[in-house]
């Protein structure tokens, strides 16, 4: 479980997030969704240690991140996954070779244990026929897999997806969606999911939380979103006029 609690932080006297707290929950997929510059990217920083909030605490099943010794930090992270915008592959390194490179940098297992891990998780998100193909030769879904395989290479307590349907086509984005979701029940994570994709929210978004200019405006799931009595929230869900006026 992960919590956090009064979450501030501002760049050069400007705020960016004004006091967030919120709750996820292991086998849950959580949203985070809102406009641009709402502050969700800098919110995921602070909470897997990227950048240190100003105010406020993160919780990790009970152990507090910034207020903790660097040790406990590094158990933290350890448990980490994290998928980023793009999935920041290695261009020079083959499918499983960047699937691979944090048993190689985290663990001493051995040869054949790592490259059984590598593909249980290729197998896992169906790649495991891409094994030595180079990121230049694969699709952007195929690449999306390969940084979810990478992700869950260390058989992490927490993933961490920002925008994971960036760049892809609909139908490519809600598989990848329900592989992310399907992984988080079967393995029992605590997955964070960052998206302004609202087919996202309506296929995956049992938990969502809306964030607006610093703080959550609005707090539920993909039945309740298209009823909520947040304007903010509603001009975000119903970005199109169109799609306004054929709502009412
Ligand atoms: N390191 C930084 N230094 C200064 N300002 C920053 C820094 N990181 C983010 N910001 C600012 O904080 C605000 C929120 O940024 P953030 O990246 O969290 O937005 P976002 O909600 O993730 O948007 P998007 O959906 O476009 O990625 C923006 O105005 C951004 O310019």
């Amino acid at each position: 479980m992960i919590q956090f609690i009064d979450i501030q932080k501002s760049f050069e006297g400007r705020m960016v997030l004004g006091g967030v707290s919120g709750t996820f929950k292991p086998g849950d997929t959580s949203l985070i969704i809102g406009g641009s510059g709402t502050g969700k990217s800098v919110l995921l920083k602070c909470l897997i240690g990227l950048i240190r909030p100003d105010n406020g605490q993160v919780l990790y099943n009970d152990r507090d991140f910034w207020n903790s010794d660097e040790e406990v930090r590094k158990q933290v992270r350890r448990e980490m996954g994290v998928l980023f915008q793009g999935g920041a592959l290695f261009d020079s390194k083959t499918v499983a070779q960047n699937v691979r490179f944090p048993l190689d940098m985290l663990t001493d297992m051995s040869e054949s244990e790592k490259n059984d891990r590598v593909m249980v998780c290729l197998t896992r998100v169906g790649l495991d026929h891409a094994v030595n193909r180079m990121p230049s030769e694969i699709s952007g879904g195929m690449k999306k897999r390969v940084g979810i395989a990478r992700a869950i290479v260390m058989n992490p307590k927490y993933l961490f997806c920002d925008e994971p349907n960036s760049g892809l086509d609909p139908l490519t984005s809600i598989k990848i969606d329900e592989l992310i979701k399907e992984i988080t029940d079967e393995y029992n994570i605590t997955t964070v999911v960052i998206t302004h994709d609202m087919n996202s929210v309506l296929e995956i978004g049992e938990k969502v939380m809306f964030l607006y200019k610093g703080y959550k405006l609005w707090e539920g799931d993909n039945n309740t979103i298209l009823q909520a009595d947040v304007k903010e929230l509603n001009e975000f869900v119903f970005a199109s006029k169109r799609l306004r006026e054929m709502g009412r």
